[in-house]
């Protein structure tokens, strides 16, 4: 066995990375439940700080000092990163949002082929006009459809293509509903759709192939 230098993968030597594989050995927890309840109160405050950075006016000696901070807490985490598959970041499988904050937390069940979920955009994805970003939404839609897929009982699966229809303005703050379906399979295809609410509003749908990948395909 050897390690891929640029994902940290284990592979047997001179053999290609194996993307398959590597999704199946990641739906579990990395970690013990204290770890995990910690991890996502980190990533919870880590939310609401961006949320605040994005709604607030600071003055240059402000600035400097939140940017002296970070660079030192950035500095003592240089000395902790692994590969992707030690990481923990995303990897929370077992709770909403999988520990990550790159889209607003939301849970879907196991085993199904539908879901709803709410969720709620800070200012940190506005994009202007307290709308939500356009590509805030896609990346929700990309996730949501793909954690479906991946918790649904199919083999894992890449998305292929995934096109967003923006209905709305999405609004920033207030709770909003999302519905994802499978809406077909067809051999290693898997054709998903969605939609995002608010109230009665549809903001924006989507609809995307994702295809099933090949064992030892990338
Ligand atoms: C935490 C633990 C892990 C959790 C993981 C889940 C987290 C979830 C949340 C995170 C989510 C994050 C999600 C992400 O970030 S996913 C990252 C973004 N996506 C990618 O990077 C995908 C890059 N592309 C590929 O890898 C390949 O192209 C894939 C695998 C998609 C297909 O290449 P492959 O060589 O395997 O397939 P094929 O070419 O033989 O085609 C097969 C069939 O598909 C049809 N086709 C293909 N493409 C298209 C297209 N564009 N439009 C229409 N049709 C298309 C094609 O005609 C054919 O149909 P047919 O002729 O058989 O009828």
């Amino acid at each position: 066995m050897s390690t891929d230098q640029q994902t940290g993968h284990a592979t047997e030597a001179g053999a290609p990375f194996d993307g398959r594989a590597a999704i199946e050995a990641l739906m579990v927890a990395p970690g013990p439940p204290a770890l995990g309840s910690a991890y996502q109160a980190m990533t919870e405050e880590l939310r609401g700080f961006l949320d605040v950075l994005a709604g607030a006016a600071i003055d240059t000696e402000h600035a400097a000092r939140l940017r002296a901070q970070l660079a030192q807490m950035t500095s003592r985490l240089r000395g902790l990163e692994v590969g992707e598959p030690q990481r923990l970041w995303g990897h929370w499988t077992d709770r909403p949002g999988r520990g990550q904050a790159l889209i607003p937390s939301y849970d879907v069940p196991k085993g199904s082929l539908e879901a709803s979920a709410t969720v709620t955009f800070g200012r940190f994805h506005v994009g202007e006009n307290m709308a939500v970003h356009g590509g805030a939404i896609s990346m929700l839609f990309d996730d949501l459809l793909g954690w479906l897929l991946a918790r649904s009982d199919l083999p894992p699966s890449r998305t292929a293509f995934l096109t967003t229809n923006f209905r709305a303005v999405t609004p920033v703050g207030v709770e909003l509903t999302v519905h994802a379906r499978i809406t077909h399979v067809e051999g290693r295809k898997r054709f998903l759709a969605a939609e995002l609410r608010h109230g009665d509003t549809v903001c924006a749908d989507a609809e995307g192939l994702w295809v099933e990948l090949r064992p030892g395909q990338p």
